[in-house]
C-alpha cells in the first residue's frame, strides 16, 4: 500500500493543492490518559478526520463533527495505543462512513492499514504518513501536506518522547526515525503530539529540534536515558495491550481489547463527575476541555455560531464531565422527560424548552453510544461463540483422526502378528492389546464429544425453533440484544419527544408573535395619547415656557430618533430640580424588552423583532465626551415614587394647578389615562415571578443576587458589589476613534444607569449608561471587538443607539459585570 492515496469522494489533491488554504483544526483533550485527539477538516467540502480518537471521549468527538457540519472520512490512529482505548470502533458507529486506519506495522484491526508514504485525503487536504517508530514498531507521524504541522503521536512529545521499554519499543529505532523523519521538517512546522503531561499544548520542529532534552543528546545518551526512565505502567496498559488475538476480537475496528474487558467509562455531555479529574503526579493546570484552536493563518468560522450564553455555562461548568458506566449493567430506567408546562410566560417557556431539548440530546447520545457499545459486544459474543464452535469441530476433527491412526496401528499389529518370529509374538501381541485399548478410549472421547457437539446443535435448533429468527440465542447474547432494543425504543421515544417539543416553541413562538403585535398596538395607541397630552402641555405653558429667558421650565420633544424627552428647570416649581443643571428622563416605556429577556448573559431578540419596533418609542441613553457634572444627571424618577412627570410638573391634586389652567384639568385626566393604561399593560404582559426574574428593584440586594447566581464578589478583586452598586475598572472601547481606555464603572441600581470615569475617585464622567437603553449583554463569541487587548475577556453591552465593548481585568470579573449589567436589564425590564 506504500504510496497509495486514500482517494476521497473522486477528489484528487493534485486538482487543488489546498496550499496557502488554512485547515480546519481542532484539538481535544482527554484528562484520564492526558490525551489529544485532532480533528482536521476542510472548511469548503467539509471532509474531515480524526487523529488518535479516544473510547470515553468519542460520543464528544462525534457530537463535535456533527456540530460543524462536517462529514469524518477516517478516525486514523498514530499507533496502537497502551495507555487508551482507541475511539475509532465507537466513532465508525456513531458516524456511518468514517473508517478506522491504523499503520499495518501496529498489527491492530482496522479498516484500512497505512505504510510509511501514504496520504490520507480529506477535501483538498492530505495527511502524509511518515513511519517514526520506537516508541512502537507501528508508529507513524501524520504531516499536513503543506508541511505546516506534524501529529507525531507518541513518537516525539513536547520537549520528550515516548517510552520505549514496553510494546516492542526500542530508544535506538526512536533516536534515527526522530531525526530522519520528523527533525527533517520544516523549523516552523507546528508539532502536535499525542499527549502532554505537563499542559502544553503545541511546539514546533525547530523548538523540539534545540530544545527537547532527550533527543538533543547523543544517540548513546538517548539510549541510556530511556533505558533508565523508570515511569509507571499507563493505568489503562492491561486492557490497552491485550494480545493481537484479543484485539482481533473486537468487531468492526482498531480493537486492543476483549468484549469481556469492555468496562468503558462513557463520556456523556452535561454530567459531570468529580472522579474524572487529574490524578496521581499529574499536574493540576491541565487543559480539560476540548481547546480550540485556529489553524495559523485563519480564524474559524462555524457554520452554526454558539452563543455567548452557551459558552459561559460551558465556562462554569468548568470541563467535560464523565461518568462510570458498564455496558453490562441494566440500562437505568431514564425519567420521563418533563415537557413544560403547557403556557407558562413566554421567556421561561423558551427556556424550559431549550433545557429539556438539550437535556434529551445528552440522553440521546447516550443513548447512541451504550446503543454503539453494546452491538459491538453482540457483535463480539457472536463472533466468539463462532469461533467457539470451529474450535469444537477441529477437536472432534483432532479426536477423529486420532481414533483412525489408531484403528490404522492397530490394523497394521494385527497385521504383523503372523509374519512375526514365535518369540516376538508376546511382545507384538501385547503391543495390539495395548493399542486396542487405546482405540477405544480414543473412541468413546471421539463419541463423547460428537455426542455433546450434536446436543448443542440440537438444543440451538429447538431454540431456535421457539424463536425463529433469532441470531444469537445464547443468552448472554439475548441479553444484550435486548438491552440494545430498550436503548433503541428509548432513542425513538426521545427523537419524539424532541420533535414534538420542536412542535410546541413553534406553536409558542407564534402565539408570542401574536402577543406582541397586540402589545405593540396598544403601545401606539398610548403613544398617541401621550402626544396629545404633550400637545396639550405645549398650549397650556405657551410661549412662556419655551421662550421666556426668565422662565426655568422647557419641554422638549424631539422626534430625531423617535425619543421624547422632558427637560424641566424650574426651581420655583421643582424646588428639588434647582441644583440640577438639567434632568432628564424618558416618558414613555418600551416593550421591547419583553420579549428574549435572559438573565444568562445574552439579551438578544430576532431582526425582525427590532425592526417592527423601529417604529416605537425607544429607551434613551447619554453620552458625552467632556466631562459632565455628575449631579446633573440625578434621575428624574426620585424619590416620592411618583409618577416622574407628575413630579416634574408639580401637579398633584392638591396643589392650584387646575386653578391656574383650565386645560390642565384635562392634561392631568388624560395623564392618569395614559399611566392607568400603562399601568394595564404591563400588567397583562408580565411573567410570573420565578428563581430566574430578578425580584422587585425595592427589595433586590445586588450583591445576595449575585451570590444566589454562584458569584462570590468578595472573592474578586476586580469589583467591589454593594446591595445597589457596583464598582470596578474595566477598558472600554471608545465609540468613535476607536482606543482602548480603561475606565472606572459604576454601577448604580438607585439612579437605574451604569456610569464610566476617567478616574477612581467618580470626578470626571465620561459617559452614562441608563437601564433603560440596554438592549443586550453578551460575550463577545464572535470575536468583533476592534483589536481588543483580550478577546477573551471582552463583552459587549449593546444599547439601542451604539455598541459598547468591554474588557474585564478577569473571567469573575466579566461574569459579575455581565450579570449585573443583565440584572439591570431585567430590572427595567420588569419596570
Ligand atoms: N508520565 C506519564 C506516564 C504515562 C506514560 O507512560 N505515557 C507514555 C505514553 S502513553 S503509552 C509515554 O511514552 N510517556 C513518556 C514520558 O516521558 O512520560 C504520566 O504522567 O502519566
Amino acid at each position: 500500500m506504500a504510496g497509495v492515496a486514500l482517494r476521497v469522494a473522486g477528489r484528487q489533491l493534485s486538482q487543488r493543492s489546498g496550499s496557502g488554504v488554512p485547515v480546519l483544526l481542532r484539538q481535544m483533550f482527554e484528562p484520564k490518559s492526558c490525551t489529544y485527539t485532532y480533528l482536521l477538516g476542510d472548511r469548503e467540502t467539509r471532509e474531515a478526520v480524526l487523529i488518535d480518537p479516544v473510547l470515553e471521549t468519542a460520543p464528544r468527538d462525534a457530537q463535535l463533527v456533527k456540530e460543524l457540519g462536517l462529514r469524518l472520512l477516517y478516525a486514523v490512529n498514530t499507533h496502537c495505543h497502551a495507555d487508551h482505548i482507541t475511539g475509532s470502533g465507537v466513532l465508525r458507529s456513531l458516524l456511518p462512513g468514517c473508517q478506522s486506519v491504523i499503520s499495518r506495522l501496529s498489527g491492530a484491526q482496522a479498516d484500512l492499514h497505512i505504510e510509511d508514504g501514504d496520504s490520507i485525503r480529506f477535501g483538498r487536504f492530505a495527511l502524509e504518513t511518515r513511519a517514526s517508530p520506537g516508541h512502537t514498531p507501528g508508529c507513524v507521524t501524520f504531516v499536513l501536506n503543506d508541511h505546516s504541522m506534524a501529529f507525531t503521536g507518541d513518537a516525539l512529545l513536547i520537549r520528550g518522547c515516548g517510552r520505549t521499554d514496553f510494546q516492542q519499543g526500542c530508544a535506538k529505532t526512536l533516536y534515527h526515525s526522530v531525526h530522519k523523519n520528523i527533525f527533517t521538517l520544516p523549523g516552523e512546522c507546528l508539532v502536535y503530539p499525542a499527549h502532554d503531561y505537563h499542559g502544553l499544548t503545541v511546539s514546533t520542529v525547530e523548538e523540539e529540534r534545540t530544545l527537547n532534552p532527550r533527543l538533543t543528546l547523543s544517540c548513546e545518551e538517548f539510549v541510556k536515558l530511556m533505558d533508565n526512565l523508570n515511569l509507571p505502567k499507563p493505568e489503562q496498559i492491561a486492557e490497552a495491550t491485550a494480545p493481537r488475538a484479543t484485539a482481533e476480537r473486537v468487531s468492526g475496528g482498531l480493537g486492543a481489547v476483549g468484549a469481556e474487558e469492555l468496562e468503558p467509562q462513557v463520556w456523556f455531555p452535561g454530567v459531570t463527575d468529580s472522579g474524572s479529574g487529574l490524578s496521581g503526579e499529574r499536574p493540576q493546570a491541565r487543559p480539560e476541555e476540548p481547546s480550540e484552536q485556529e489553524a495559523p493563518e485563519a480564524r474559524e468560522e462555524l457554520p452554526s455560531s454558539r452563543g455567548a450564553e452557551q459558552q459561559q455555562a460551558e465556562e462554569e461548568e468548568g470541563g467535560e464531565g464523565s461518568s462510570t458506566e458498564s455496558t453490562r449493567d441494566e440500562p437505568e430506567a431514564k425519567p420521563p422527560v418533563q415537557m413544560p408546562a403547557t403556557s407558562p410566560a413566554p421567556v421561561r417557556a423558551r427556556e424550559g424548552v431549550r433545557e429539556t431539548a438539550l437535556r434529551l440530546r445528552g440522553q440521546q447520545l447516550e443513548a447512541l453510544t451504550r446503543v454503539a457499545l453494546m452491538e459491538q459486544r453482540v457483535k463480539e459474543l457472536q463472533r466468539q461463540k463462532k469461533e467457539l464452535r470451529i474450535r469444537e469441530q477441529q477437536r472432534l476433527c483432532r479426536e477423529r483422526e486420532r481414533v483412525e491412526s489408531l484403528h490404522q496401528r492397530l490394523t497394521e499389529a494385527q497385521g504383523q502378528l503372523d509374519l512375526q518370529p514365535e518369540d516376538q509374538h508376546e511382545q507384538l501381541l501385547q503391543q495390539v492389546q495395548e493399542l486396542r485399548e487405546q482405540l477405544e478410549v480414543a473412541q468413546r472421547a471421539y463419541e463423547d464429544l460428537e455426542f455433546q457437539q450434536l446436543e448443542r446443535e440440537s438444543r440451538q435448533e429447538e431454540e431456535d425453533q421457539e424463536s425463529p429468527g433469532a441470531q444469537a440465542p445464547d443468552p448472554r447474547v439475548q441479553e444484550l440484544q435486548a438491552s440494545v432494543a430498550q436503548h433503541k425504543r428509548q432513542i425513538q421515544v426521545l427523537e419524539e419527544q424532541l420533535k414534538s417539543l420542536g412542535e410546541q416553541m413553534a406553536a409558542e413562538s407564534w402565539e408570542l408573535s401574536r402577543k406582541k403585535e397586540e402589545a405593540l398596538q396598544a403601545l401606539t395607541q398610548e403613544r398617541s395619547r401621550l402626544l396629545e397630552l404633550s400637545r396639550c402641555l405645549q398650549g397650556a405653558f405657551g410661549g412662556d415656557f419655551s421662550e421666556s429667558k426668565q422662565a426655568h421650565t422647557k419641554l422638549l420633544f424631539t422626534q430625531k430618533t423617535d425619543r421624547q424627552l422632558v427637560v424641566l428647570r424650574d426651581p420655583s416649581v421643582h424646588p428639588a430640580a434647582a441644583s440640577a443643571s438639567s434632568c432628564l428622563l424618558s416618558v414613555h416605556s418600551s416593550l421591547q424588552g419583553s420579549i428574549g429577556l435572559q438573565r444568562t448573559g445574552s439579551l438578544s431578540r430576532k431582526r425582525g423583532e427590532r425592526a417592527s419596533q423601529r417604529g416605537s418609542a425607544r429607551p434613551v441613553s447619554l453620552h458625552c465626551t467632556g466631562a459632565l457634572e455628575a449631579s446633573a444627571l440625578a434621575s428624574a424618577a426620585g424619590a416620592s415614587g411618583r409618577h416622574p412627570l407628575y413630579q416634574l410638573l408639580n401637579c398633584g391634586p392638591s396643589n392650584g394647578c387646575r386653578v391656574l389652567h383650565p386645560d390642565i384639568a384635562r392634561m392631568e385626566q388624560l395623564l392618569q389615562q395614559a399611566v392607568a393604561e400603562r399601568e394595564r399593560l404591563r400588567q397583562a404582559r408580565a411573567p410570573p415571578a420565578s428563581p430566574p426574574c430578578p425580584a422587585a428593584p425595592h427589595i433586590l440586594d445586588l450583591r445576595q443576587h449575585l451570590e444566589r447566581w454562584g458569584h462570590s464578589p468578595e472573592s474578586c478583586p476586580h469589583v467591589r458589589v454593594s446591595g445597589g452598586c457596583c464598582r470596578g475598572p474595566l477598558v472600554k472601547m471608545g465609540g468613535r476613534i476607536k482606543t482602548w481606555r480603561k475606565r472606572w464603572f459604576c454601577f448604580d441600581r438607585q439612579a437605574r444607569r451604569l456610569a464610566y470615569y476617567a478616574d477612581k475617585e467618580q470626578t470626571k464622567l465620561k459617559g452614562v449608561i441608563y437601564f433603560q437603553a440596554i438592549e443586550e449583554v453578551y460575550y463577545d463569541h464572535l470575536r468583533s471587538a476592534f483589536k481588543s487587548p483580550n478577546p477573551r475577556l471582552t463583552f459587549c453591552v449593546k444599547t439601542y443607539e451604539r455598541l459598547f465593548y468591554m474588557v474585564a481585568p478577569s473571567p469573575e470579573a466579566m461574569r459579575i459585570w455581565m450579570d449585573v449589567i443583565v440584572t439591570a436589564a431585567d430590572e427595567n425590564h420588569a419596570l
